[in-house]
């Protein structure tokens, strides 16, 4: 081997999925097995279920009290109570008792007189069968408890006890065989060398192949070895119905899979326009499906999703799968190509009752933004793009509930905002809130946009020193307000022992710099800070290239990518830097003032005013929070 395989097709979505769908229906059959009722969670019936027994079996009594027979309480009434006696006209009952003849009626024990051990009276005579539950009333035997290929829920575990059932047919569970493929794949537990990969995505899988009613079988990665890999994949075809081979999938040297696959079987699809997503393989060997699914985290899920969920649910005589589908406004222009379909990871926000879309990261690798995100946008591939404040449908996995209960933040980034964000849910639970990282002016334009509940800044003001208020001035009509929020050292992050021996900005000309985005408040402060020192930006080599955020900046001067940025004491403490102070900023939260009610808004101050996040801000350092919570309105 070793050759590129340079033949991946770009089959649409749609087709690819017909294509599979019809090779796989006549070798797909729904099987199904015995098992005890108490087992059948989330399984689906294979047939009507029907009782076979009543529930109540006999008439019971529904309530504490006495039994009587009806026509013998006749003419009791307040001015002319009526005496009965015990065992003649009645006897003494519990809820649920049975209720036998000659009796067929209860009297409950609050209307009942104690006149001594054997005689009671009573103000009014009872209806026959009152407080009678009578046989049947709940489930009468022979009656269809469940109808057939219904998902079982707890409540019907119950019905079905009640009704006698304790075993069911239920639809027998594909067994699905997973393959994590790759040299440089290691399982998680071991001491990771240069150029190794943790192994993620057969953990993904097993959990994706058990939450859709399937049983998953997961084994350790294998080299990139034609041989081995085949061998795996034939002893698999013999007692698994669905296997996966993870990775390998595109044009790499030692992209063995979709060789292997036509070796073994049929290869109907190798390339798909989806994107993230499209090296996926879809086969068929030994009459069994055989996907391989891309290696990034991200289109091992977008392929998972697409291909193997609804293959998943043919086994229960089903093709397809439902998804939470609503309308949203999308914040942000999205331009796509017209080779493929794509899905765009969002988040998704209720501001001033409309529900807006915030595009993320789309990189395949970047598989915190799948966490990070509410849902998918999805770009048909006809579809060159969508412009800023378009109706979009988003595919939703977060529920519409959370997501109107979430304050969203959009601006500057700093570490403290996850913490809160993590104390408000902490305490109150139900509250949710969701950041997004554009950098101060980003955040400020998308509040402009009715995009945001907050925006958390940082703007220095060059004409008057002054942060962040003379920018709401300039830009707002509207009433706002600013919720104080810390003063933080701002400074040069740079590495341990200091090697380029950096003394301050001056130095910044004779070594590699990464700066933060446009708009971002550590770049204005930068800029202010090059402008007084009579610095010509363009003698910092990276002046150009950009970091999203503290954190990532960070990262680069720690990974040697990069000998300095401007940042956070709290990130070059988090990532092992060192720190030049270069000045103190005020880090607030811009808020309109028509906000500053909203339970979510009234939670993020408490926590904001609270002895634990400032206990929190302690142990990171760098921050002051003397005037935290404190919220000051623009006049
Ligand atoms: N010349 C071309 N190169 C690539 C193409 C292409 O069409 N032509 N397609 C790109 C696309 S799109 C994708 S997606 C990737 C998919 O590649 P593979 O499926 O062959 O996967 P690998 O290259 O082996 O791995 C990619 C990436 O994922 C990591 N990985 C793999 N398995 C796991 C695992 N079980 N757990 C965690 N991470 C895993 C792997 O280490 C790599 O970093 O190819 C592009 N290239
Ligand atoms: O299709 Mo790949 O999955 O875009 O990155």
């Amino acid at each position: 081997m070793g050759k590129r395989n340079l033949y991946l097709n770009n089959t649409p979505v749609e087709e690819a999925r017909i294509i599979y769908k019809n090779a796989l229906k006549d070798r797909i059959k729904m099987e199904y097995e015995e098992i005890p009722t108490e087992q059948s969670l989330g399984r689906i019936t294979t047939e009507a279920v029907f009782a076979l027994c009543s529930s109540p079996m006999f008439n019971a009594a529904a309530m504490d009290g006495i039994a009587v027979i009806a026509e013998r309480t006749k003419g009791a009434i307040e001015r002319e109570p009526l005496e009965l006696k015990k065992q003649e006209d009645f006897i003494i009952v519990d809820t649920g008792d049975p209720v036998k003849y000659p009796y067929d009626a209860v009297i409950m024990a609050e209307d009942v007189l104690e006149i001594d051990e054997s005689t009671v009276s009573i103000l009014e005579a009872a209806a026959p069968w009152q407080h009678i539950r009578p046989v049947g009333e709940d489930i009468v035997c022979g009656e269809m408890l469940l109808a057939s290929m219904h998902k079982i829920r707890p409540i019907d575990i119950g019905v079905l006890f009640s009704g006698g059932i304790t075993k069911i047919k239920v639809v027998k569970q594909p067994k699905v065989a997973i393959f994590p493929t790759g040299t440089e794949i290691i399982e998680p537990e071991s001491e990771p060398k240069e150029g190794d990969i943790l192994e993620s995505n057969s953990r993904m899988f097993e959990a994706m192949v058990t939450s859709y009613g399937g049983i998953a079988h997961r084994f350790p990665p294998i080299e990139d070895d034609y041989e081995k890999i085949k061998k795996a994949v034939s002893d698999a075809l013999v007692h698994y119905d669905i296997v996966i081979i993870n990775a390998g999938s595109s044009a790499g040297t030692e992209d063995y899979t979709v060789h292997i696959l036509r070796e073994l079987g049929k290869v109907l699809v190798h390339g798909v326009a989806i994107k993230p997503g499209k090296p996926v393989i879809l086969a068929v060997a030994k009459d069994k499906p055989v996907i391989g699914l891309p290696g990034y985290p991200v289109s091992a899920y977008i392929g998972f999703e697409n291909f193997v969920k609804p293959i998943l649910t043919m086994f229960s005589g089903e093709y397809g799968y439902e998804s939470n589908q609503v309308k949203a406004v999308l914040s942000k222009r999205l331009v796509s190509s017209l080779k493929h379909k794509e899905y765009v990871r969002v988040k998704v926000g209720e501001v001033g009752g409309r529900l807006v879309a915030s595009p993320l990261s789309r990189g395949a690798g970047a598989a915190m933004s799948l966490v990070r995100a509410d849902g998918f946008c999805v770009i048909d591939q006809n579809c060159e793009g969508i412009e800023a404040g378009e109706s979009v449908t988003v595919e939703l996995y977060r529920s519409m509930s959370e997501i109107r209960h979430t304050l969203v933040s959009i601006g500057s980034h700093d570490l403290i905002l996850d913490l809160i964000g993590d104390l408000m849910s902490f305490h109150d639970p139900g509250i949710y809130m969701s950041s997004t990282h554009v950098g101060s002016m980003g955040g400020l334009m998308a509040l402009k946009r009715g995009e945001a509940h907050m925006v958390p800044i940082h703007l220095l003001d060059e004409e008057s020193g002054v942060y962040n208020l003379p920018y709401l001035v300039r830009l707002f009509q509207e009433p706002m307000s600013i919720i104080k929020g810390v003063k933080r050292i701002q400074g040069l992050m740079i590495q341990k022992g200091n090697p380029l021996n950096i003394k301050g900005i001056e130095d910044l000309t004779r070594c590699r710099y990464v700066n933060r985005q446009r708009g971002a408040g550590t770049r204005v402060l930068f800029d202010y800070k090059l402008k007084l020192l009579g610095i010509d930006p363009l003698l910092i080599t990276g002046y150009g290239r950009e970091a999203a955020t503290h954190m990532a900046a960070a990262a680069l001067v720690s990974s040697n990518s990069a000998d300095a940025a401007m940042g956070i004491f709290a990130a070059a403490n988090a990532m092992g830097l060192e720190f030049l102070p270069i000045g103190e900023e005020e880090y607030d939260f811009a808020v309109p003032v028509k906000y500053l009610d909203l339970p979510e808004m009234l939670s993020f101050i408490r926590v904001l005013k609270g002895e634990e996040l400032h206990h929190r801000m302690d142990q990171i350092g760098g921050y002051q929070y003397d005037l935290a919570g404190e919220i000051q309105y623009l006049s």
